[in-house]
């Protein structure tokens, strides 16, 4: 149980009050007390000697739950409760409730002109509580997929929001994010769902991935809402809107039960009060503000039937209490039933909420199932007196409405959780009953068999159901993006690092791959899928954003590409392999032995060291990058690697006259500064693009104390490279990345679309463990990555255990190990370590 939560919220004088001399009516007090008192009245009162009676009728103090003051009362700018006061004060627990799984609402009520919108939305510049919390929700998701025991969730959910938006314009519904809609277009339908509640037919809803898709959506959907200037407010809103967020989570529980909860936040922006004396400009603001305050009105009537139905319910218990004092075998229902009680509660107890399409739509949020806070925007001028001291009135009978808001667990899974406890109870029944079969003692207890039975037939249920839940979790988030693949379901796990390393006069880079499988059963056969180890390696990668990830016709590595494509998908799926070609042997440091498997792969344990990549044909690479290659009359020489990662890579060596110091122009002497000086002995940046600077500017300070460049930072980089003139080499964004030692998270799941907060996961990890990270742009865009959730965290951490171990693995070569240097400071640790015990 918990009542409605009510702020009141007072915006300062307009310019034109304050030049009108408006006097201050709203005074705010200690506790959240708020002080009504007209000026005008106590002035004149003064004046003609009246008593203080009609005086103190116009002087009112009421006390809230928040108060966010415009003025302290002796200047009109000073103490201003910002936007961002107010999202900490009641948007963060609307956050919470929201990842809690309790349904949330926040209603912005008061007279026209006030704040509302201004609190709901905000400005540009400030903005308000929906698209704070569009962030909010999405900086959420990343820290809870980044850190475990969020919440008791012993594995880290993953999420799906989606959002709809809708405007109440003259008791129409209308679809604010469809389009086609139009007030004149055909209205929506409120239904009422047994168990859901009410709810708009046909009303789209949008799943989206990130806060800017949120925000695109609630952009594009308050342009849409009907608004016209009136007296009070040049952009007054003429309909109620309803910005619905839908949250569902999904987690398995550290004894591997689902958990599904779906919440959902109503960010309701209210149309305002108006005087019906005030002249309208036209008829039709007439007839809408007859019926905005149709719909306040009905609004009111629910307000007051659930405060009453509160006040009675309080004296119930009241008298409960009393008599249960003097009579001490009572019960609720007798009392309840008191004759004398029964027609006004009875009346009270219908509330009517099908008077209006506002109170039949926020039916769950006024006195149902939702954690609602109402702010009361309120004008502290002396010529709204009356409009405020009705809102405040309306707002203390709100603050007694009491809901019931519920955990919205999932119900196929609640179904799951009770049939888990039946099998413990049954089994500790079934340890009962073979013991007392053992001591011949059957009186009382069910047969052995029949429990086994039950027992049985609950546990294939349970797992049956617990199974199908996995499949239609992955399934609906995988439908919830745009591009569908139609290759065989299969999910992994990739990492991918890269470093430099120079052998004679070339410089390299080496990108490490790895992949992990965990297509089947994720949560239980996680840990021993991570034994399917699909290790990829090569050297100097260009990603070309340009492939579609469609396999390119060129590509004649040994085998052929069809077989490799479909022998990768079941690689991917059953057996360790190692895909290096033959012609494709980078030198000692990748030569060495890492698997068993790969000896059983290659037969031939070792690789050629030293031996330069030639590739068969040249492949795509950017055509600006072979532009410039060719005009220095350097075709590089170029493979596709197989396409592992559905982002096909197309890779290369360094072309001859990449010498080490323009390989390492690139180096991320800016980025990470503990490897600056191991870098500046070596390679003088004298030469460093002038346009460097504009990439270090953008170099962001994060809280681990390290540097991290933006993507965009570094597309902007490389752009502005390509456009200058005296650039020799551009490397792509894959080179360029790599050589700043990037450890790049890929979840690969061939079959369904990606999950950008996964992703986002992911890369924070990477980051953390890594210092920093990159985001596969062009892989995110380009192909599609879903992986079943509940795997991660099992997955991710032995993933980077492993790619930890097989770095100092890597170590076996000297040649290798000098390039550490370059790594970030935990790899060269790691790796140093591991050399010192070897020798
Ligand atoms: N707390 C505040 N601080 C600064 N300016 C405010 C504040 N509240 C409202 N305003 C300004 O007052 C004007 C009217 O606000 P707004 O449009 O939000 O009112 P409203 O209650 O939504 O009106 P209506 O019901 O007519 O749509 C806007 O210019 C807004 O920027």
């Amino acid at each position: 149980m918990s009542n409605i939560k009510v702020a009141i919220r007072v915006r300062p004088l307009t310019t034109s009050e304050a030049t009108l001399d408006h006097q201050l009516t709203v005074h705010m007090g200690v506790n959240n007390t708020v002080h009504l008192h007209n000026p005008a009245i106590s002035k004149t009162s003064a004046k003609y000697g009246w008593s203080n009676k009609r005086a103190s009728s116009q002087s009112r103090q009421f006390a809230f739950d928040y108060c966010f003051p415009a003025t302290d009362g002796s200047s009109v700018s000073a103490n201003i409760a910002s936007q961002e006061k107010v999202f900490e004060e009641l948007g963060m627990p609307v956050l919470n409730s929201l990842f809690d799984g309790y349904n949330a609402c926040v209603l912005a009520y008061g007279q026209s002109g006030t704040g509302k919108t201004y609190t709901m939305m905000g400005t540009p510049l400030e903005l308000g509580l929906a698209p704070k919390l569009c962030t909010a929700i999405f900086e959420r998701i990343a820290s809870e997929c980044g850190c475990s025991n969020v919440h008791l969730k012993t594995k880290r959910p993953s999420f799906r929001i989606e959002i709809s938006f809708m405007e109440i314009y003259n008791e129409k519904v209308r679809d604010l994010l469809d389009e086609h809609s139009n007030r004149d277009s055909v209205q929506l339908k409120i239904r009422e769902h047994p168990q859901l509640g009410p709810y708009v037919q046909g009303l789209s809803r949008h799943t989206v991935e990130d806060a800017a898709a949120a925000l695109e959506l609630l952009k594009e959907g308050v342009l849409r809402r009907s608004s016209a200037a009136t007296h009070k407010n040049g952009h007054s809103s003429r309909s109620h809107a309803v910005f619905t967020v839908h949250c569902t989570a999904a987690w398995v529980t550290g004894d591997g039960l689902p958990r599904e909860t779906v919440a959902k936040l109503h960010l309701v922006d209210l149309a305002g009060s108006e005087r019906a004396s005030c002249n309208p400009v036209s008829r039709l603001r007439l007839k809408e503000g007859a019926l905005i305050n149709k719909s306040l009105a009905s609004l009111g009537n629910v307000i007051n039937a659930l405060a009453e139905k509160t006040s009675l319910s309080k004296g119930s218990i009241s008298t409960l209490n009393t008599s249960s004092s003097s009579t001490s075998s009572i019960n609720i229902r007798s009392v309840q039933t008191t004759p004398s009680a029964s027609p006004r509660r009875s009346q009270a107890s219908f509330i009517p909420y099908r008077d209006s399409v506002l109170t039949w739509l926020l039916k769950d949020s006024l006195g149902g199932n939702s954690k609602t806070f109402l702010v009361a925007a309120i004008s502290p001028s002396t010529h709204a007196f009356k409009e405020t001291l009705n809102t405040l009135r309306f707002a203390e009978r709100a603050k007694r409405v009491v809901n019931e808001p519920v955990i919205n667990e999932n119900a196929s899974v609640e179904l799951i959780h009770h049939l888990v406890q039946e099998v413990t109870r049954l089994r500790a029944l079934f340890a009962q009953s073979v013991e007392s079969n053992q001591s011949n003692d059957n009186s009382g207890l069910i047969p052995s068999e029949n429990i086994s039975n039950l027992l049985g037939a609950h546990h294939s249920k349970a797992r049956e159901l617990t199974e199908d839940w996995l499949r239609k979790w992955s399934r609906e988030i995988g439908e919830a993006t745009t591009t569908v693949h139609t290759t065989p379901q299969s999910t992994e796990i990739g990492i991918q690092t890269s470093f430099p390393i120079i052998m004679e006069d070339l410089g390299y880079v080496i990108t490490a791959k790895e992949t992990k499988s965990a297509n089947r059963a994720p949560v239980e056969n996680a840990t021993s899928n991570l034994e399917t180890v699909l290790f990829h390696s090569e050297t100097s990668c260009w990603s070309d954003d340009s492939l579609d990830g469609s396999y390119p016709t060129e590509f004649h590595p040994t085998t052929d590409s069809h077989t490799e494509y479909s022998r990768m998908n079941k690689l991917m799926v059953q057996e360790p392999a190692w895909i290096i070609k033959p012609n494709f042997h980078i030198g000692e440091s990748l030569s060495a032995p890492f698997s068993d498997s790969f000896h059983q792969q290659r037969q031939s344990p070792t690789l050629p060291s030293k031996k330069r990549i030639t590739a068969k044909k040249v492949v795509r690479t950017r055509p600006d990058v072979r532009t410039m290659f060719e005009n220095s009359g350097e075709i590089p020489q170029s493979r596709c690697s197989s396409p592992l990662s559905s982002s096909l890579v197309v890779t290369s060596p360094l072309p001859e006259s990449f010498s080490e110091r323009k390989a390492f122009r690139y180096l991320p002497d800016q980025a990470h500064p503990s490897s600056s000086s191991a870098c500046s002995e070596k390679l003088p940046l004298d030469n460093l693009p002038s346009n460097q600077d504009h990439e270090i500017a953008k170099v962001k300070s994060t809280s681990h104390g390290e540097k991290m460049i933006s993507n965009d930072s570094h597309k902007s980089y490389q752009e502005s490279e390509l456009a200058s003139s005296n650039a020799e080499f551009v490397p792509s964004s894959r080179i360029g990345l790599s050589s700043r030692n990037t450890c790049c998270c890929h979840i690969l799941h061939h079959g369904s679309p990606c999950k950008l907060q996964n992703q986002n996961f992911l890369a924070q990890i990477a980051y953390q463990r890594n210092g920093y990270c990159q985001h596969d742009t062009s892989y995110q865009q380009s192909r599609a990555v879903r992986c079943k959730s509940q795997s991660f965290d099992t997955i991710l951490r032995a993933e980077l255990l492993a790619i930890r171990r097989r770095m100092v693995a890597r170590t076996a070569s000297p040649k290798v190990a000098a390039s550490l240097r370059y790594l970030t400071q935990w790899q060269t640790d790691s790796l140093a370590n591991s050399l010192a015990i070897k020798s």
